[in-house]
């Protein structure tokens, strides 16, 4: 008979492998998982309740609110408020950081940065969406937080992960030691153990990536697309496009089935589009964790210096052969060049 591990129980049974655990990390873990249950019901019936369409409201990065954006982000907010593990919040829906005061809080150490809801461009239109969470123990040791307890580098997370709201509801972390996935099991509205150990496949024949930008992509990025378009029976090529368009669900299938998620800079967005803290560190450690690989196409997406809360970052992330050869194209232009092309200057072949 198979046997049903919750994640509440799979959380007190990893606790042993940490040697401060006093179990604040598990409860914190815990209250994510609440709030994505809240989540994870408004998302299903996004049809038939008012929460689809535009909040109405901007965010710092100048995009506009959607409803479940604002109502994530909400759920979040209380459920770390409430645990009293969190101390601060980063959001992307938020301008500034949230400082949690107050008695439940006073002793918490940890950090949460969050994208509530990944894929906004999707949640009308049905297709998957998902959150995204990142966790940092706090360095200084009394008093409010410091900016250096905030913008702390990717490779100092404690615990990482996503929810993915498709047509199943699954919850995917890791806290350093192997990524696992939990299946909401509607039935008992329990996460329960449905992927042990995740692994992503050294080699993938999927490249996601919006090619719509494509006259605008740095030349190493045209030459990695080239190189997975042609025809090459030995290797497998070409190979398979897909893009969901939600960063949760492209790396999800990625990291099921192998493959590379590319959004680089383009003219568009010159620094890239998505943002370092809590969505490229979070996804670079899971899947770095998973086996794979992640760079911003010359430099491990871990190793970069955080700056402000609301940075943005090129990503290259998934199987590591794929993203190794993806560096390789790109070394054949320094980082300057790949920054000067779109700006009107000759390109450089
Ligand atoms: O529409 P584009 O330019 O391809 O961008 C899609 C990317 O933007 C995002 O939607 C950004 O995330 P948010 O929806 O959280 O703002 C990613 O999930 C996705 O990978
Ligand atoms: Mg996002
Ligand atoms: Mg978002």
């Amino acid at each position: 008979m198979k046997v049903t591990k919750t994640l509440g129980q799979f959380i007190i049974e990893k606790q042993a492998d940490f040697p401060y655990a006093k179990g604040e990390l598990s409860r914190l873990l815990r209250d994510i998982g609440i709030a994505a249950k809240l989540v994870n019901r408004e998302v299903n019936k996004a049809g038939l309740v008012d929460i689809i369409g535009e909040a109405g409201t901007e965010n710092i990065q100048g995009e506009n609110q959607k409803k479940l954006d604002v109502y994530a982000n909400e759920q979040f907010i209380s459920a770390l408020t409430y645990g009293g593990e969190c101390c601060i919040i980063v959001s992307e829906e938020n301008d500034e950081y949230l400082h949690i005061e107050g008695e439940v809080s006073k002793d918490a150490k940890y950090i949460v940065a969050i994208d509530p809801l990944d894929g906004s461009s999707n949640i009308d239109v049905n297709v998957n969406v998902g959150t995204i969470f990142s966790i940092y123990r706090r360095k200084s040791t009394s008093g409010k937080p410091t900016m250096d307890d905030i913008l702390q580098k990717g490779v100092e997370q404690v615990a990482a992960g996503y929810i993915t709201y498709g047509s199943s509801t699954m919850l995917v972390y890791t806290t350093g030691k192997g990524v696992n996935g939990f299946t909401l099991d509607p039935s008992i509205g329990e996460f329960c153990l449905s992927h042990p150990n995740m692994r992503i496949p050294q080699d993938g024949h999927i490249y996601s990536i919006n090619e719509g930008h494509y006259t605008h992509f740095p030349d190493g990025v045209k030459k990695y697309l080239k190189y997975c378009q042609v025809e090459d029976k030995v290797t497998n090529r070409p190979y398979t496009s897909r893009y969901i368009g939600s960063m949760v669900a492209d790396l999800h299938r990625n990291l099921i089935l192998g493959g590379i998620f590319i959004y680089p800079v383009t003219a568009s967005a010159p620094n890239g589009k998505l943002r370092l803290v809590y969505e490229c560190n979070p996804m670079a450690f899971l899947i770095e964790q998973a086996g794979g690989k992640a760079s911003n196409g010359y430099e491990r997406i871990l190793e970069l210096d955080v700056n402000h809360l609301h940075q943005r970052s090129a990503i290259f992330i998934g199987s590591e052969n794929m993203v190794n050869k993806a560096e390789e194209m790109m070394s054949f232009f320094s980082p300057q060049q790949t920054k000067k092309n779109f700006n009107g200057d000759v390109v450089i072949q």
